[in-house]
């Protein structure tokens, strides 16, 4: 495996040149964009890490995977999913004509910000920051990382420039979907993608997904196998947003990707991976790191299809 893996980073890595860093957070246009590193976690208890693997990033979208769990936990799925649809869409993740055209009522899907920010807006804690502890908290849980914490240059930079995200939370709360302060909703939502993690927290999360809720080096169950089932579910059609079928096709694991270059890919059973490359194609996905999927899941045999 380590080797398979050396080999993938070494000749995926010249990929991180055909996309760019994001730039629309400020912040993150700092990041390297020739990053490229990986790590699995498999279900009987091998870890393997290659390339740029310790190097850290932010969350971004990666966090609704979280801020899901959460939601389902905090309030069952039929509340959940009264508010949030679970629908793909063929729309950017940061759509906003879907809200409208669609369904005011409620947002597609719980992978794009408007869903996204609903989800975080179910989480139990009355103001952004009881909300954003229980968030951590239940991250450090997962990974078994207790120093995982907000990178606040990110978060500040995002609160300052994310008047996209602010249209879609309060176009929301005119129609019903968020109630409340939604100033104090955004803040959650850009501390909870702001949350620094490496390629190995990323595939714990991910192990755990795979292992239908329950941490495998421990045993412990974080959420029930239903709920491990209904996220992987929704990561297969919305989870790379508006790639998501392309990513179906040639890698064929629930993933999500996240404008912060990671990707996390839970391999139902098996393994949990953890991928990190900074350089993103149009849809806001790592270019390098969809490459080094593609080929993991074809040496690996990894595609649940
Ligand atoms: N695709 C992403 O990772 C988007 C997350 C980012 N924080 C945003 O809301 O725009």
């Amino acid at each position: 495996m380590q080797i398979l893996l050396s080999s993938i980073i070494n000749h995926n890595r010249k990929y991180t040149e055909l996309g760019e860093v994001a730039t629309y957070i400020p912040e993150l246009s700092k990041a390297n964009k020739n990053h490229l590193g990986i790590y699995v976690v498999t279900l009987d208890g091998e870890e393997y890490g290659e390339g740029d693997f310790d190097v850290k990033f932010t969350m971004q979208s990666i966090s609704k995977v979280v801020t899901l769990m959460l939601a389902l936990l905090d309030n069952g799925p039929e509340k959940v999913f009264e508010k949030i649809d679970m629908e793909p869409t063929a729309d950017t993740f940061n759509s906003i004509s879907s809200l409208e055209t669609r369904n005011p009522q409620k947002p597609l899907n719980p992978m794009i910000n408007s869903g996204a920010i609903a989800a975080t807006s179910l989480i139990y804690g009355e103001s952004c920051d009881k909300k954003i502890e229980r968030i951590l908290k239940f991250t450090r849980k997962i990974t078994g990382n207790k120093e995982i914490g907000i990178n606040y240059d990110v978060f500040r930079s995002e609160k300052e420039t994310g008047h996209r995200n602010r249209a879609l939370a309060y176009y929301m709360r005119s129609t019903g979907v968020l109630t409340g302060d939604v100033e104090d909703i955004l803040d959650a939502y850009f501390m909870q993608c702001s949350i620094e993690v490496t390629c190995k927290d990323i595939a714990r999360i991910a192990a755990m997904l795979a292992n239908n809720g329950i941490l495998p080096w421990s045993g412990e169950r974080i959420i029930p196998a239903q709920y491990a089932r209904i996220v992987k579910t929704i990561m297969v059609t919305c989870g790379m947003y508006d790639e998501s079928g392309e990513f179906a096709v040639k890698v064929g694991i629930p993933g999500k990707s996240g404008v912060g270059g990671g990707i996390m890919a839970a391999v139902p059973n098996r393994m949990g991976i953890g991928v990190f490359g900074p350089a993103l194609n149009k849809k806001g996905n790592s270019v390098a790191g969809l490459k080094v999927l593609e080929e993991l899941s074809r040496e690996l045999d990894l595609s649940i299809f």
